[in-house]
């Protein structure tokens, strides 16, 4: 199948200098020796860019940006061909510290606050969009909130690219994650990436078992939104839509950093939604840009043959899906 040719636009409103610390064996209240420090840029828009033009799909990143240090994301940008129309603003982006324990496959993340952002760099930003958004393009919308913008923003953001015929895609968490939610069918996003915990957010209440995260992803679904994957770690995912629900799992893959393991799947999401694939090939291919990514500090992949090497490698299960699932959640 032909891909889209129009470019896929990102937008990270609260972007981070990542900062990986490799410990061996970490123990909260215990004096470590780092075995290696790096820092990248990130978050979460980014990492999806990254990933996208890993991919050879163009990509174009917005968002807002401290214009105090923005050397490591032009870098990033400039070395990718990634369209670099984030907004500056002044101030410094923030510094995230992720803690990777390749013993235990397990990264601790302490994410800081950023510069606060105002409604004039938000109107910049709308502006970078209304200029790039066509009808068909795929939109991502992912990560947190700046200080100073109201949790509605991702919502109307959602909403109005909606309105211009775009596809969103959305990867957030807390209250914008329940504020864009909760918008009316028309507004809401054409796919959504809750992991286990921003489910459970949005439900309102704990979902222990497999059958609470599929009725939950089913009502969600069943609300107005075409496509709801739920990351689930090492566990792999869920995929559901209107007619399937799908679990997809990757072969045992070595972890070095799970940071940015979800943006990669986004990433794979929007790849496999530019083909128009099919919901399989959807899960085969979004887990294996996550797999694919566990290698490496920093939103990277590998090359072409060794994701398509993943994605074949995916176990996909067809799950029932129907009426039963919605009435549980
Ligand atoms: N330890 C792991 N082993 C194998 N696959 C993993 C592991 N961690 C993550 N993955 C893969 O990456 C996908 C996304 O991971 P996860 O559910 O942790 O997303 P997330 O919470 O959004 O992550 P982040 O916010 O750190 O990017 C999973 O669905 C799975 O396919
Ligand atoms: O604070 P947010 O915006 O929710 O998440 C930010 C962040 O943890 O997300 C990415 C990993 O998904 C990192 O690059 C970045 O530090």
């Amino acid at each position: 199948m032909k891909p889209s040719p129009l470019p896929v636009v990102t937008v990270t409103l609260n972007p981070a200098i990542d900062q990986t610390v490799v410990v061996d064996g970490m123990t909260l209240g215990e004096v470590h020796r780092a075995s290696s420090v790096q820092s990248n840029a990130g978050g979460k828009g980014v990492n999806v860019a990254s990933c996208l033009a890993d991919w050879s799909v163009p990509v174009i990143a917005t968002g807002i940006l401290g214009g105090g240090n923005p050397g490591p994301f032009e870098a990033l940008f400039s070395a990718k061909t990634i369209r670099d129309l984030f907004v500056r603003v002044p101030g410094e982006t923030r510094t995230n510290i992720k803690i990777a324990d390749p013993t235990r496959n397990e990264t601790t993340d302490i994410n800081l606050p950023g510069p606060v952002a105002d409604d004039a760099a938000l109107e910049r930003v709308k502006a970078v969009l209304n200029e790039t958004v066509s009808p068909d393009s795929l939109v991502v919308l992912a990560g947190s909130l700046p200080a100073g913008l109201p949790d509605e923003t991702l919502a109307r953001l959602s909403a109005a690219l909606r309105g211009r015929g775009a596809r969103v895609v959305l990867d957030t968490s807390g209250a914008p994650l329940k504020a864009a939610l909760s918008a009316p069918a028309e507004n809401l996003p054409f796919c959504v990436k809750p992991n286990q915990h921003e489910l459970e957010e949005w439900a309102g209440k704990p979902l222990p078992r497999r059958e609470d995260l599929l009725a939950a992803a089913a009502a969600l679904q069943a609300s107005g939104i075409a496509v709801v994957v739920v990351s689930l770690g090492a566990e792999g995912a869920l995929f559901v839509t209107k007619d399937q629900v799908l679990k997809g799992r990757s072969e045992p893959v070595e972890t070095l950093s799970t940071v940015g393991a979800g943006d990669a799947m986004v990433a794979g999401l929007v790849a496999a939604f530019r083909d128009d694939a099919p919901l399989e090939d959807v899960a085969r291919l979004s887990i294996a840009f996550a797999a694919a990514k566990l290698g490496r500090i920093g939103p990277h992949l590998p090359d072409a043959e060794e994701v398509q090497r993943l994605a074949r490698a995916v176990v996909v299960t067809e799950l029932p899906a129907g009426r039963d699932l919605k009435q549980q959640a």
